[in-house]
């Protein structure tokens, strides 16, 4: 029965080949911010009101002036379209059924042009500034003619992530069978069958550029390192107003200082990210610098929280701290494993449910109603209660005390 986020990825653990589902549900290096993500949530507590009237509920929202019916925007995920055939259109279909937004990744598999053929707008587009800003520029030009309403740049892939988990599946794009993952493409022929059905198995928005190599598969550490530009630094904003006219949205940001920049810098939203702990490790949990972003920020632009979402009550949680609306990657990759755009659509629904019945309970029926007294600031749990899973196995291992491993 799937009652729950966590049920979805348990269906997709049994349904992906183990190297395309650790590449989505994995961290970099120890996890402990991919950890962060999820035991941020559970510090902060509710402060109910009783006897509020709560029969009419409104979860509804708007984002840079798109009405959405829910505070939910599916985040970009790079080669979705490996986790099911077409995966990025299904996804932008059942965002757009439910009344979400979707955000394309530059690395998905279904190129900009595809998705934006299959599902109706709001559609955001997610840039990484490539070394070729040639290639760059004309990303952005189709982003544009194909009617993307904002530019999400993403900023906190100076270089890739160390993921230890795809490194030892010697995960490539397209995948190949070797000897090491022969017994496991075999238990899940059920995918490979599927995927026969995929456009293509590699980077769909580069297959006219020449940037992909011919035969070789390449890893995404490889590939992308050789490809993205680390130079990028705040005057390429001016360069991207000068290319995009449309809003520009900042993917990445984890403090104040950054946050008034962005302000500064004309951005109209920015994304409390730590890139679902595939990047950084031990940044904290992204909804743990949401209230430092929105104090610095003054309602000068959009702030969403990104990270760790795995419950309607974390929405609730977050747009109580100032976000105005709440992205999800692996959420909704676990419904896409599991049942396609069906599945997309089952995993907003568990949500979306989970914000309305939080709304109820809390007495605050709107998200208009929702603010920080709907928390109990005043009973924070403590932070050495969210330990790296990796550090947990560790203290496990040796018959540690908690917290001995770090010394906390
Ligand atoms: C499989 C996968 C691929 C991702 N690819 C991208 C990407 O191409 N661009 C990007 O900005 N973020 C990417 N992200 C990060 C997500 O947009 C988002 O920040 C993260 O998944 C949020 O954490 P959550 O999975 O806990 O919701 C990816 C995340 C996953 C899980
Ligand atoms: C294909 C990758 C570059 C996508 C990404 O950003 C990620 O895996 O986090």
């Amino acid at each position: 029965m799937i009652c729950n986020i966590e049920d979805l990825r348990q269906r997709a653990r049994r349904r992906l080949p183990r190297a395309v589902f650790e590449y989505v549900d994995g961290g970099a290096e120890d996890e402990y911010t991919l950890g962060a993500n999820r035991s941020a949530f559970e510090r902060y507590l509710f402060r109910a009101r009783a006897l509020v009237d709560v029969s009419t509920r409104d979860q509804s929202t708007t984002v840079l002036g798109e009405k959405l019916a829910t505070p939910l925007i599916l985040g970009p995920t790079g080669l979705a379209g490996l986790v099911a055939p077409w995966g990025e259109v299904l996804a932008a279909k059942a965002a757009a059924n439910k009344g979400a937004l979707f955000t394309l990744s530059t690395m998905s598999i279904c190129t900009i042009e595809e998705v934006a053929a299959a599902a109706p707008p709001p559609l955001w587009f997610q840039l990484y500034v490539w070394k070729d800003r040639g290639i760059t520029r004309s990303l952005v030009e189709r982003a544009r003619a194909a009617g993307y309403r904002a530019l999400c740049l993403t900023v906190d892939v100076q270089d890739m992530g160390n993921r230890e988990k795809d490194r030892r599946n010697g995960f490539i794009v397209p995948p190949r069978v070797t000897l090491s993952n022969f017994l496991d493409v075999l238990r899940h022929l059920g995918w490979v069958m599927r995927m026969s059905r995929s456009p293509r198995a590699t980077f769909g928005n580069f297959i006219e550029t020449g940037a992909l190599p011919k035969k070789d598969a390449v890893s995404v550490a490889g590939f992308t390192n050789r490809q993205f530009d680390p130079s990028v630094s705040w005057k390429d904003i001016e360069w991207l107003r000068s290319i995009w006219s449309g809003p520009i949205v900042l993917k990445g940001i984890s403090c104040a200082e950054d946050a008034r920049l962005a302000v500064e810098h004309g951005v109209q939203a920015l994304i409390v990210s730590n890139h679902g702990g595939r990047q950084l490790d031990f940044l904290p949990g992204a909804l743990d610098v949401l209230p430092e972003v929105v104090d610095a920020v003054e309602g000068r632009a959009e702030v969403i929280l990104d990270g760790g979402i795995r419950r309607g009550s974390d929405v609730v949680k977050a747009i109580a701290l100032g976000a105005r609306a709440c992205m999800v990657g692996r959420p909704f990759l676990y419904g896409l494993a599991h049942d396609g755009q069906a599945g997309v659509e089952l995993s907003l629904d568990i949500l979306s449910k989970e914000i309305d019945r939080t709304l109820a309970l809390l007495g605050r029926p709107r998200l208009a109603d929702l603010d920080r007294s709907a928390l109990r600031l005043d009973m924070l749990h403590s932070q050495s209660e969210s330990r790296a899973p990796a550090l947990r196995v560790l203290e496990g291992a040796r018959g540690l005390p908690a917290g001995s491993a770090t010394g906390t």
